[in-house]
């Protein structure tokens, strides 16, 4: 059975004084929770894990080198030695923001599991993919291109997020999240075996809420979100973490 997941991604939002809220998170588990994964930003990863019991916490980027000339970067290593289990890589932000490419996510992902962190790894396509019906070809292209050989069910968890769907509320239909989460699960059972592909954890992320998750997790290839706006809140993220325990 594979591992559930809920991640929070806080995105560039957050000082100190938002640490409280992961505080009130862990009192807000259930009791049998899923894994629940909080990725505040860099400088509040030391802290988060002082503080973060039961709950794992992850960075949102690392550098490809081990270390060196790199002005403004954190290697693998700085996250892992942060107390970090994660690392979320390839996300459309920093693919948009930074010029990132499939080469170099690849090598970031390499960089983390040298690390022994796991990446949580990100892809999606645009609204303008979507409407030339070229999902499912640039996911399979992202895939192939961004993970390298080596993925395990443990050092690895890929989550689909549809780029228009970040922040807009726009959640696609269950259909069209059934329909690339089933094509992700059989392209990674045909590239690393039914056994490790088929344990890879698949996460689904895109305005996520509390009102839309428990239908989003029915559908059997959805092991879990990755969740941006909703997990700044304890208040908000909690109800999802308790949808993904029910389901
Ligand atoms: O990493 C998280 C995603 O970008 C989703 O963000 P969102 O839940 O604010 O739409």
């Amino acid at each position: 059975m594979r591992v559930k997941i809920a991640a929070g991604n806080w995105k560039m939002n957050g000082t100190a004084s938002a640490l409280a809220e992961l505080d009130a998170l862990r009192d807000m588990l259930p009791a049998q929770p899923p894994q629940v994964i909080i990725c505040p930003p860099a400088p509040l990863l030391h802290r988060a894990r002082e503080l973060s019991g039961p709950i794992l916490i992850g960075a949102q980027d690392c550098h490809a080198a081990p270390s060196g000339a790199h002005t403004g970067d954190v290697s693998a290593d700085m996250v892992a030695d942060s107390g970090a289990t994660h690392v979320i890589l390839g996300h459309s932000e920093r693919r948009a923001d930074h010029g990132e490419t499939d080469a170099d996510v690849n090598a970031k992902v390499r960089a983390a599991w040298s690390a022994g962190l796991a990446a949580i790894l990100c892809l999606g396509e645009s609204e303008a993919d979507r409407n030339a019906g070229k999902t499912l070809e640039v996911i399979g292209a992202q895939l192939a291109g961004s993970l390298p050989d080596g993925a395990t069910a443990e050092n690895t968890v890929i989550a689909y997020e549809p780029i228009w769907a970040i922040g807009t509320g726009n959640v696609p239909t269950q259909v069209q999240i059934v329909e690339v989460h089933d094509f992700l699960r059989t392209a990674l059972e045909d590239r690393f075996g039914p056994e490790v592909g088929g344990g890879i954890p698949l996460l689904y992320g895109g305005s996520v809420k509390a009102d839309n998750a428990a239908a989003i997790f029915e559908a059997e290839n959805v092991d879990g979100a990755l969740v941006g706006g909703a997990s700044l809140k304890a208040a908000d993220f909690a109800p999802i973490v308790a949808a993904l325990a029910a389901s």
